[in-house]
């Protein structure tokens, strides 16, 4: 469905993209992934335009973007959703009017908008959310609402940029869900952009890892994780772990003390949390075990499970991230 061949592009001085060759198949589910600055979310934005490109050639469904313009480029658009981590949900429409919004730039009938806004939001399945406002709603809601919207017109596309990213480990989860469960019933291929491995674990069929701009290696998702190619290792390695940008990013060290006790299970089922665990190593040291654990937990938890931690003696560290110091989280 979409064929890319020897890609480039650069922002002025800086190359963004070079010389990428790939090609995503009709109905799949496909990732790309990588280190940010990498050229994921230019990459994506050329499949719909919103980019144009250099040189190479990427083509949807046999028609070059890049040759596309005014009325054309508008109608090849109808054919390709999109949507992003911030929801860009519009503040002050309700559900219904955020969803309706394409039809009726498109100018639809309002009988066919009221059938197919209400289609939408029982595929969404918060059918009851259709008079709320956005701040009314979750951040899981709110990415639904937006993934209606980017239904409205029938794609064959849908382009996700860091859908889920700013939700929680559960959340995320409904939206990938939500995501198999559409490209399972609808058809729909989907282009994932994720720095969450558990989502390209969960939900892509093939992934495509880049390395500054350049197509590092890409495959079957079950193939990258049994072979364990060198990009791979540089994304998730522990030496250089990719932590997550939403949630608290917490290693926990285990001492002689509390590696021979299971702290960490216990506290998952006593506080009653979800956590992913984000990498690790135990080493043997004389006659016990020492070593870390490096897990993310939800914001709201962070209190509980630093209480639990000092009832129970055991050591850990706030790893400090992108977006978050550890004065703003102790607040
Ligand atoms: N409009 C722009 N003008 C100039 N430079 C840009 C523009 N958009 C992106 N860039 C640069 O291009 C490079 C790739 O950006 P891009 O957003 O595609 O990366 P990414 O892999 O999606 O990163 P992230 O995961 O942080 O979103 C970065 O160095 C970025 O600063």
């Amino acid at each position: 469905m979409i064929e890319i061949k020897g890609l480039t592009k650069a922002f002025g001085d800086l190359p963004v993209l070079q010389g990428i060759n790939l090609n995503i198949p009709q109905g799949t589910i496909y990732g790309l992934v990588g280190r940010s600055g990498a050229g994921k979310s230019t990459l994506l934005r050329c499949i719909n335009g919103l980019e144009t490109y250099d040189e190479g050639s990427l083509r949807v469904d046999g028609v070059e973007v890049k040759s596309l313009s005014g009325k054309d480029i508008r109608e090849f658009r109808k054919n390709i959703g999109m949507i992003f981590q911030q929801f860009s949900l519009l503040t002050r429409l309700s559900v219904y009017e955020n969803i309706a919004l394409p039809l009726r730039c498109w100018k639809y009938s309002s009988s066919y908008i009221d059938h197919k806004v209400k289609e939408l939001l029982e595929l969404i399945d918060i059918p009851d959310k259709i008079n709320a406002m956005p701040k009314e709603l979750s951040g899981g809601q709110k990415q639904r609402v937006a993934i209606a919207r980017a239904l409205t017109m029938n794609p064959k596309l849908l382009l996700c940029d860091e859908a889920t990213s700013a939700l929680d480990p559960k959340t995320a989860k409904s939206i990938t869900t939500l995501l198999n469960q559409i490209n399972h019933d609808l058809g729909i291929t989907i282009v994932v952009v994720t720095h969450q491995m558990s989502v390209l674990r969960s939900t892509c069929e093939e992934i495509a890892i880049l390395e500054s701009g350049k197509l590092a290696v890409n495959g079957p998702v079950e193939q990258m994780f049994l072979q364990q190619p060198e990009a791979l290792k540089n994304l998730i390695g522990e030496k250089d772990l990719l932590l997550l940008s939403e949630g608290i990013n917490i290693k926990i060290l285990l001492s002689h003390e509390t590696s021979s006790k299971p702290v960490i299970t216990k506290m998952a089922r006593e506080l009653s949390i979800d956590f992913m665990i984000l990498g690790g190593e135990m080493e043997s040291y004389k006659n016990s075990t020492l070593g870390s654990l490096i897990i993310n937990i939800p914001n709201e938890h962070f209190h509980t499970v630093k209480k639990y931690f000092a009832d129970n003696n055991v050591a850990w560290e706030f790893i400090e991230n992108n977006n978050q110091a550890l004065t703003e989280v102790e607040e």
